[in-house]
């Protein structure tokens, strides 16, 4: 199971004074079971790309292929390939619409046709996958929830289609810094336990950075890096030249070093951090 973009090139309002570019010629593959995060500043072209993944816009030119199935391919039936791909779209909130929370997570799977008990089991294994409890919040209207507990139970009316592929398109958007640390946690304790391939769209680095196994930088409708979160990092120059930072402790050692202060450079959390500084004050107050 696979996702294989091959030379996709999406224009808005072509041959109209409006044409816009939006991507240019983009090839990559994402396997099975990997997490990557898709990064780049507003107007990069995150959007219009993660709406290719299930059919909701037709490529301009090139190829997608899901599980190596041409979804461009005239004769795709677009309601399979949703199964596939579960898409959480921005502030997914905006799109409850049932007086009860597990209405609203069960519309999902009765659409595919489940009933009775097997519903009652997605609804139960969903909220759980995103830490809501089902007893106390199933007969609660969705709107007399937090705002993390909302984006939640819309999180968990996708994974409750039980898709191959989740792609979020920032799913930290608008949210405090503890609403925020628990959504991240909670995606990433999902893909550990579901092994489902997760697709996560971002503007921030910080978000990403602990989080996945590949990042793919996007520049102006095309892919300007792809790597490990460590390789990526590297690339300062690159990243900052396209107006994105590095996380603020991999910047951090960056500036030790130019101190002399010369610790590992390819530093992605704090605690990693602490481990090397603690080892360079005792290689230093044994000297
Ligand atoms: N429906 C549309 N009609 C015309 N142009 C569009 C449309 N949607 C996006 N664009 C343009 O395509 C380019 C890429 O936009 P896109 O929304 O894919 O970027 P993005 O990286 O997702 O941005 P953001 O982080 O702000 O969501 C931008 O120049 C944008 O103005």
């Amino acid at each position: 199971m696979s996702i294989k973009i091959e030379n996709l090139t999406h224009v808005y309002n072509p041959n109209s004074p409006f044409q816009t570019i939006a991507l240019d010629d983009i090839s990559f593959e994402i396997k099975d079971g990997e997490f990557v995060g898709l990064i780049g500043h507003t107007g990069s072209g995150k959007s219009t790309l993660i709406q290719h993944l299930n059919g909701l816009l037709k490529p301009t030119s090139g190829k997608i292929f899901i599980n190596d199935v041409n979804i461009a391919a005239k004769e795709v039936k677009l309601g399979d390939i949703r199964k596939n791909v579960g898409l959480v779209f921005q502030y997914p909130e905006h799109q409850l619409f049932e007086e009860t929370v597990y209405k609203d997570i069960a519309f999902g799977p009765a659409n595919l046709g489940l009933s009775g008990e097997d519903i009652v089991t997605r609804v139960r294994e969903s909220m759980d996958l995103v830490k809501l409890p089902f007893e106390l919040l199933k007969d609660r209207s969705p709107f007399e929830l937090s705002g993390g507990q909302r984006r939640r139970v819309a999180i968990a009316g996708v994974l409750a289609m039980k898709p191959d592929f989740l792609v979020l398109d920032e799913p930290t958007a608008g949210l405090d810094p503890k609403g925020r640390d628990e959504i991240l946690e909670q995606i990433k304790n999902l893909h550990q336990q579901v092994k489902n391939t997760v697709i996560l769209v971002s503007h921030s680095m910080e978000d990403i950075a602990k989080l996945v196994d590949r990042i793919i930088v996007m520049h102006r409708g095309k892919v300007s890096l792809m790597g490990s979160p460590r390789e990526v990092f590297k690339e300062v120059e690159v990243l900052e030249s396209i107006g994105l930072g590095i996380p603020q402790i991999t910047y951090l050692m960056k500036k030790l070093k130019e101190n002399n202060i010369n610790l590992k450079q390819d530093i992605l959390t704090i605690e990693e951090a602490k481990e090397e500084i603690i080892k360079w004050i005792r290689g230093n107050s044994n000297a």
